[in-house]
């Protein structure tokens, strides 16, 4: 379902939390905000599931203006995530997962035959995992379950806020790449709110970066990278320009033959990290070049 944001504001007591911004998500895309603390990330996530009420402008999903929606009934039909997991700490890992579709009345065989599915799909397959409460979890199975309960009763919108905040560095790239192949994941329209310049790059279709409330710019990853609209943009990107732009430039956009790589992966950097035993049939000195060249062009461009 497209998401359509358009002159959105928040006020709290006169301050301007989130101040007139305007974006689109498209049905099955990912848009990720992303922003220094403060400048209204979530107050924005919040006002598409409603949780917060906006002070003006407009947001409509699948075309119908959700102010005209019932709150709890929109709410059913997008997933949230957020970074403290929010489990219900007195419920156990089945109860967790099942909260949704009991709301809706699924059959237990319906909403068991789901559960046990997410629980494959997310790598949850430790031995009577269901009867396990939050506090018997690991932080990156605890993740893992608000993952489950948010995909429940298939929810066409997932709403992420830090998802993998809390997580240790390599758990979270782990998680963050299970995330990316997920089946269910791939026709869902997805806001995820993050801090982690890697994570908008690597899950976003489209960026936007927020300051004091206002939207700096929004593009794919390439042009927020490449083409920044102002110095705010240039600068939050500076430090690891270089670093971006190697993950997300592809051996087509650097016109380098990829045969030997038979296409996967996609970049000379997932190449370099991944798959060692393909470099020998690769000239990196050639392929370095390449990069250094098309770098130096796109960023005097
Ligand atoms: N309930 C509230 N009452 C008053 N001010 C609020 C309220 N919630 C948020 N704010 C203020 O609105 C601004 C935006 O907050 P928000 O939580 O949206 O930022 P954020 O970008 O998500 O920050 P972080 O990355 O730290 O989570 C901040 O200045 C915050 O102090």
């Amino acid at each position: 379902m497209t998401i359509q944001v358009q002159h959105l504001s928040k006020y709290y007591n006169g301050h301007r939390a989130v101040d007139s911004i305007s974006f689109d998500v498209p049905q099955g895309s990912n848009f990720m905000l992303i922003g220094r603390s403060g400048c209204g990330k979530t107050t924005t996530l919040k006002m598409i599931n409603r949780l917060i009420e906006p002070s003006s402008g407009r947001i409509r999903i699948r075309g119908q203006e959700i102010t005209q929606l019932d709150g709890p009934q929109l709410r059913r039909n997008i997933g949230y995530v957020i970074q403290t997991v929010g489990l219900f700490p007195h419920l156990n890992v089945y109860e967790n997962i099942a909260t949704v579709p009991r709301l809706l009345q699924w059959k237990k065989a319906k909403i068991d035959e789901r559960i046990h599915f997410l629980l494959r799909q997310l790598h949850l397959s430790e031995n009577n995992i269901l009867l396990k409460r939050p506090h018997e979890l690991s932080g990156g199975q605890q993740q893992r379950v608000g993952m489950a309960r948010a995909l429940a009763a298939e929810p066409d919108i997932l709403l992420m806020d830090e998802p993998f905040g809390a997580l240790d560095p390599i758990t979270k790239v782990k998680i963050r790449r299970e995330f990316m192949e997920l089946e269910e994941i791939k026709d869902k329209t997805v806001v995820m709110v993050t801090h982690d310049v890697d994570e908008a790059f690597e899950l976003g279709d489209r960026i936007g970066i927020m300051e004091q409330g206002q939207l700096q710019q929004t593009g794919t990853p390439k042009e927020v990278l490449m083409q920044p609209s102002n110095t705010f943009v240039r600068d939050f990107f500076q430090e690891k320009r270089f670093q971006l732009f190697l993950k997300i430039y592809t051996w087509e956009d650097l016109a380098i033959e990829n045969t030997q790589l038979d296409i996967r992966p996609q970049t000379p950097l997932a190449a370099l990290m991944e798959h060692t035993d393909h470099q020998p049939a690769l000239d990196w000195q050639q392929v370095m070049q390449a990069i250094q060249t098309k770098f130096n062009r796109e960023s005097t461009s």
